[in-house]
């Protein structure tokens, strides 16, 4: 067991890679997970910004590496080239520091907040845009033969402008094989909905649990608290939503993603693209999407408006 620790590496610190002697200097803590500590880094070469992970464990860190890698080796499937995700490795190294070699690798830094902070900050109403999406990149990956395994809001982080990014791709499996890394919500396993073999209905279900937690974290924790695990099931899960004024507009999709009826995330776009053309608004706003300061110019502008005509109609 290690003692990595955040506190081990002020800003300011450099990194020098051991064997390919690049160098990159700290800037700020990203985030800590289960399997290592991020940074924001300053490559030395060219002062741009990436994203560097020290593994607690080489092994879990090799096999993050060997995922991206063999993304890199499909850099000419067109699928995955439009998502970008062959450029996201750019360097993997060890530190060589206080007597020991730390593992790490760089990626592309991705700008943005995790997705339950994004929404909760801009509103229920950018759920279908960003929902949209996310799915076409889990889409991208399926085409490629790959499932994302773990996903989570933590692992998607989405820009000002709902651009969606995809981090942490510790839990990708290809098609076929066992998900080994996964979060228990979010899992079919957990919920006795079906096996933990990769296939594109297992990304489906586990982005429906996510849509429940940004919109029902409570009634959520609630019922993965409640009860013997083995009495846990969709049907509980497919009760939850039916009870849900907020997940109302989603209903329908949830219910078919819950019962593994999209095949992969391209069918579940199609269906979520299709629940985008019904006119059925959100029924309830967590935030106004039009600021108050404007609302109020605009009504300022209209009282104006009528002032000036009733003044030209009398003079
Ligand atoms: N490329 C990136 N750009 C920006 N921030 C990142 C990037 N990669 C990771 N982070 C930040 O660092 C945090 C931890 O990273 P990551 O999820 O890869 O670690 P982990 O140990 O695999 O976590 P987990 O326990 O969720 O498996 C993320 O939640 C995110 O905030």
């Amino acid at each position: 067991m290690t003692t990595l620790s955040d506190a081990s590496f002020p800003p300011g610190t450099v990194v020098t890679g051991k064997w390919n002697r690049s160098r990159y200097t700290i800037r700020k803590l990203l985030g800590k997970g289960a399997n290592g500590i991020v940074f924001l880094v300053q490559r030395g070469e060219n002062g741009k910004h990436y994203a560097l992970k020290m593994g607690f464990d080489p092994v879990d860190l090799q096999s993050e590496v060997n995922v991206l890698k063999s993304f890199q080796l499909q850099r000419n499937h067109e699928a995955l080239r439009q998502s970008g995700i062959p450029s996201y490795l750019k360097d993997v190294d060890d530190y060589a520091v206080r007597g020991r070699d730390i593992p790490f690798y760089v990626m592309r830094y991705v700008r943005g907040e995790a997705l339950h902070h994004f929404i909760r900050r801009q509103g229920t109403d950018w759920t279908l845009l960003v929902g949209l999406r996310l799915l076409q990149k889990l889409a991208q990956l399926h085409q490629a033969g790959w499932v994302f395994g773990d996903l989570k809001p933590q692992n998607v982080l989405v820009s000002d402008y709902g651009q969606v990014e995809l981090i942490d791709y510790g839990g990708v499996t290809s098609i076929g094989r066992s998900v080994k890394q996964f979060t228990e919500w979010y899992d079919r396993g957990f919920w006795n909905a079906g096996s933990r073999t990769a296939d594109g209905t297992y990304d489906v279900f586990a982005f429906a649990l996510l849509l429940i937690h940004v919109l029902e974290a409570d009634a959520l924790k609630a019922l993965a608290a409640e009860g013997l695990p083995q009495l846990r099931s969709v049907n509980q899960l497919v009760a939850l939503v039916e009870r849900s004024e907020r997940l109302g507009p989603f209903r329908n999709w949830t219910t078919q993603a819950l019962r593994g009826q999209f095949r992969d995330a391209g069918h579940a776009a199609q269906g979520w693209k299709e629940m985008m053309a019904r006119p059925t608004p959100l029924r309830r706003r967590s935030k106004s999407t039009t600021p108050r300061w404007l609302m109020n110019a605009f009504a300022v502008s209209v009282i104006l408006l009528i002032g000036v005509l009733i003044y030209a109609l009398l003079f």
